[in-house]
């Protein structure tokens, strides 16, 4: 066997890409599909078109590499979270479009949720917070508001998923309906500890367990692509959700080593080993991916806007044309001069949890500039790492050594800087920057024998660049006390109505 081909199937673009045994890139391909914005603070995606891309870009990475089906190991995916999708199971069509993880339409809900006092069950089942975020209130929203929808569910006709069942699904023409345990801990509607999806939870949110899709572990032979669609059936060895995957991809499998991913949003996670421990600073816990059946758990924090924002300075503000001139832009200038911005575009996560919160600039002159903007925008990403780290310690009851970084946006190197200045810890940056595709890699070439374990896998993490604080103690406590600041003005925005 030539390769391991890893489906990462992101927010804003879908891609595959080739490894070879050493764990090196042979191809790489992507594609962006649409975004939807029906409504102030709902998000959806074209489960279609994200099935489309898919396929389209796992065929193109062959073709670029000139490698057979044949040649391929297995087949690892990897996938934005929580993203919801209901289709019908005769036809696979789905039924409305995917309700995505940032969507917000279900805040409402949740906070009568929270007030009817299902918060603690809730935390110590799932590990999770009542929030909009998770797939459960999703999947409510679309039973109760798509014409039909409940009761062909109640009749067994509709199958639910997160984007890895969905995929699955449509490789496999319909023939497999399952889930990992790291997407599946991304529900709200399974039990972490127990390893199932929990009754009392479905029964709260009115959920018919026919929709449900069979949870398997994220390094497992689930079945063949159908052969039509890359010329030869290939196995399909693993799934995890995109945060656990990068987990693994970044080695992090010992006790409290932790990595933060800058894409979309920013998402850090922290190996907590083989049991789940509920967070006392409004973290989550989360099951993490094993080489075999095993168990472990993460904490994560979890932030709704990072790169999103230098997207929003090249299409929103139009200040940039290319994500990559955000670094030189923001370079140009020395600091923000006293402008902060806080990217609460779609409410704030982790450790915060603002569903009502909204995007802030303060500290606005005559003398700003879009070069202040743009650094503030950076700075505002790393403010944000930097209190779900400050959570994460004081959750954990020690420091963290150091971060490993990756996501589009690490490869900013004045982003990177400014984020060990303002945590005053080494920030390390791999070599391999896709390791959210990478862990996928891992976990399909475990499952089929491409790599035989742990320690056949362990040499592929190699370091790229460490980046050590070189701001003072006093000024980076300064910058986050203003951010604070900052941070206050932005919350509790949005009226509910
Ligand atoms: N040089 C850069 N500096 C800052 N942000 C960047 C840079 N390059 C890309 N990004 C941001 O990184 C994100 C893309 O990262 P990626 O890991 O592909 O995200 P996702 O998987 O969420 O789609 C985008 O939001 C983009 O704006
Ligand atoms: O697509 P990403 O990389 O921004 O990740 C999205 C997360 O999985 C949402 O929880």
């Amino acid at each position: 066997m030539k390769a391991v081909l890893a489906f990462d199937q992101g927010t804003t673009s879908s891609r595959a890409i080739a490894f070879d045994h050493s764990g090196i890139i042979l191809g790489v391909a992507q594609r962006e599909f649409t975004q939807h914005y029906p409504k102030s603070g709902w998000v959806e995606h074209d489960a279609n078109e994200i099935w489309e891309s898919q396929l389209h870009v796992g065929r193109e990475v062959l073709e670029q590499c000139k490698l057979e089906p044949s040649e391929i190991a297995a087949i690892g995916i990897t996938n934005q979270r929580e993203t919801t999708v209901l289709w019908d199971r005769a036809t696979g069509a789905p039924v409305h479009n995917a309700i995505v993880w940032q969507d917000r339409r279900t805040a409402e809900y949740c906070d009568s949720l929270r007030e009817a006092g299902h918060l603690e069950m809730i935390a110590k089942k799932t590990g999770l917070l009542i929030d909009a975020y998770f797939c459960a209130t999703k999947l409510r929203w679309l039973l109760d508001n798509v014409d039909g929808a409940r009761e062909r569910a109640e009749r067994g006709e509709l199958a639910f998923g997160t984007i890895d069942s969905w995929l699955f699904w449509k490789l496999t023409g319909g023939r497999i309906h399952a889930t990992d345990v790291s997407n599946a801990s991304r529900t709200m509607l399974f039990d972490i500890a127990k390893h199932q999806w929990d009754d009392e939870l479905l029964a709260l949110l009115d959920i018919p367990r026919s929709v449900l899709p069979k949870v398997l572990p994220s390094s497992h032979l689930y079945g063949e692509t159908e052969a039509e669609l890359f010329g030869g059936a290939i196995p399909l060895g693993g799934a995890a959700g995109d945060q656990q995957s990068a987990l693994f991809g970044q080695n992090c499998t010992q006790v409290g080593m932790a990595k933060n991913t800058y894409g979309t949003g920013c998402f850090m996670l922290m190996n907590i080993g083989e049991k789940p421990w509920a967070s006392k600073c409004k973290l989550l816990t989360t099951v993490a991916c094993t080489a075999d059946a095993t168990h472990q758990y993460a904490l994560e924090g979890s932030i709704f806007i990072a790169g999103a924002i230098v997207q929003w300075l090249r299409d929103g503000l139009g200040i940039i044309q290319s994500s990559s001139e955000v670094e030189p832009l923001a370079a140009s200038v020395t600091d923000s001069d006293g402008v902060y911005l806080v990217p609460a575009f779609a409410g704030l996560g982790a450790p915060h949890w603002d569903a009502y919160a909204r995007g802030t600039i303060v500290g606005l002159t005559r003398g700003t500039t879009r070069a202040h903007i743009a650094r503030a925008a950076l700075e505002g990403i790393a403010f944000q790492v930097a209190d779900v780290l400050d959570a994460m310690q004081e959750d954990a009851g020690t420091k963290i050594a150091e971060l490993r970084v990756d996501g589009g946006a690490a490869a900013n190197n004045l982003l990177m800087q400014f984020q060990a200045d303002i945590m005053q810890i080494p920030v390390v940056r791999p070599k391999v920057l896709e390791t959210t595709a990478l862990g996928a890699a891992y976990l399909a070439g475990l499952a089929s024998g491409f790599w035989k374990d742990l320690d056949d896998i362990s040499n592929v993490w190699q370091t790229d660049r460490i980046f050590t604080p070189s701001m003072s103690p006093e000024e980076a406590k300064q910058r986050r006390s203003r951010w604070s600041d900052a941070l206050e003005r932005a919350r509790s925005w949005e009226q509910k109505s």
